[in-house]
This record gives structure tokens, sequence and C-alpha cells, in this order.
């Protein structure tokens, strides 16, 4: 049976005289992990505001994990969606250890206040294990590199056992090598029939694995195209949604782009 994890019905934000989302229409289904592709300043983080209940919305509905907004306590719905972003990253204290960075994410707390039971710690130990960043156990934060702590980030968010994750830009600044090792990451997780649903945010469209086999791209506040990833990320869409022409090569079951000048 089919479940939806997330259910946009034209979503629209205005500010002031501006149209920043405009009639926004996304449902995305269990285990069916999506792509969100746009360009600087179309309005994807506003959209993630909206999914995770900061921002409400002018018009629309919304339904995250079959909750409805303005029917449920968002607090409560957000142990249940892991955000990972350039934002969170600033957050986290620089003398905090790796693991304890991990255990916070239980508490969704930026530092870590609670008292930690055996059982936190072999959990954030184990998780650091899988995303292969158990070496970082006893380091300070602030001596981890932005591929390293990007990785104890997503074992954080993966801490509280979300059903949706979100990982925002998650190969902003990395070099060639570290993005690959993070992708690879990603997609082991994506492959993981009991981890959660993923929604990968970025402005760059060779980062999109093939698991992540659905793509919406949103220009100007607007959905442009939504559907099938190895359709979507063609020349001729990614012509018109650039507005300049692109062309696509694949390797295997990954793009590359490029400008044409
Ligand atoms: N509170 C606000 N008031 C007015 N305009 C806003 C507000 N928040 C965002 N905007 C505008 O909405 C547009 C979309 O911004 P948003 O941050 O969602 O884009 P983005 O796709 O996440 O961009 P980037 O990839 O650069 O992070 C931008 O033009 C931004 O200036």
């Amino acid at each position: 049976m089919k479940e939806n994890v997330l259910q946009l019905k034209n979503v629209t934000w205005r500010r002031e005289n501006t149209t920043l989302l405009s009639k926004v229409n996304w449902t995305i289904q269990k285990h069916e992990h999506w792509a969100l592709l746009g360009l600087n300043g179309s309005g994807k983080t506003t959209l993630l505001n909206i999914i995770n209940g900061y921002i409400w919305p002018t018009e629309g509905t919304i339904e995250v994990l079959g909750a409805q907004f303005g029917k449920t306590s968002l607090p409560e719905l957000r142990k249940s969606i892991g955000w990972v972003s350039s934002s969170l990253q600033e957050k986290i204290p620089k003398l905090q250890y790796a693991q304890d960075v991990v255990i916070s994410g239980k508490y969704a707390s930026i530092g870590l206040y609670e008292r930690v039971d055996e059982e936190d710690i072999t959990k954030a130990l184990d998780l650091m294990e899988k995303l292969d960043c158990s070496k970082l156990i006893n380091r300070h934060y602030e001596t981890c590199s932005q591929g390293e702590r990007q990785k104890l980030l997503i074992a954080r968010a993966l801490m509280s056992e979300p059903k949706l994750l979100i990982l925002d830009e998650p190969c902003n600044g990395l070099d060639i090598f570290a993005r690959e090792n993070i992708l690879e990451t990603i997609q082991q997780l994506a492959e993981d029939p009991e981890g959660p649903t993923l929604i990968y945010v970025t402005h760059h469209p060779e980062e999109i694995l093939p698991v992540f086999n659905h793509t919406l791209l949103l220009r100007k506040g607007n959905v442009f195209m939504q559907g099938n990833t190895e359709e979507i990320l063609s020349e001729k869409h990614l012509t018109a949604f650039f507005e300049h022409p692109v062309s696509v090569n694949w390797y295997g079951e990954r793009a590359s782009f490029q400008l044409v000048r």
C-alpha cells in the first residue's frame, strides 16, 4: 500500500508584494527518494522551512508523515524529521566531542545536557561505524574536516530514527574525493530498507545519485518540472530549466553536466 511521507498542495508563500513560492504541489511516498534541484534563490530553503513548520504558507495545505499542519503538534512531528544543513553545522559547539555531537541528535539539542546512558553511546558508536567515521571518537568537532563534520551531522540526524531525512546541500565545501565519499555514504543510506525517506537538496545536478530516482526542479519559487530523474536530467529539460544550453553525458548511472558556451 502507498504511504505518503509528504503532501504539499498549492503551497504559496508571499512576503510583502513578492511571491516567493507559488502553488507548489509535491507528493513523496515512503522510500521514494527525491532530489530537489534549484539555483541560488530559487526557494529551496523556504520550502524546507515550510515542510518543517518554521514558516506558515500564505495558501495551501501540508501533510508530513500523515500529520496535517494546523491539526498537529509541530515539535512532536519534528522529532521524526531529520534536517542536516550548513546552518546546523555552524551551531555545533567547537569543543564538543564527535560522539557527543551524534548523541545530541537523540534530544534534538545543540550541545548535550541530558544524562547519557549506555544504550545511547552504543547506538552513536554504531552509527559512526555505519557512516565510516568511528575514527573520530574523542575528537573535538572543530578538529574534524568539513567532510567528517557532514558525516557526524548525518549520524546525529539518524540518532532519533527519523522517517524523513533532509540533506540540505551536504557536499558544499567538499573536495571531489570528500564529496564522492559522502555521496557513497548517502547511497548506502538510501538503499537501507529500514532507513528514512530522503530528500537531497542541491544546486549541482551531478550530485544526484541514481538512488534519487525522483527529482523536483524549482525555479523562481515555481515547480518547473517533477518526476523521473533520468527523464528530467536531459539536455532538453535542463537547458530550458537553466535558460542556458547544457550538455549532459552519462557515465553509467551518473550524469555529468556542462554549460555550453
Ligand atoms: N523572510 C524573507 N523575506 C523576504 N524574502 C525572503 C525571505 N526569505 C527568503 N526570501 C527570498 O526568497 C528567495 C528564495 O530564498 P531561499 O533561501 O529559499 O532560496 P534557496 O533556493 O534556498 O537559495 P540558496 O541555494 O542560495 O540557499 C530569495 O530571493 C530570498 O531573498
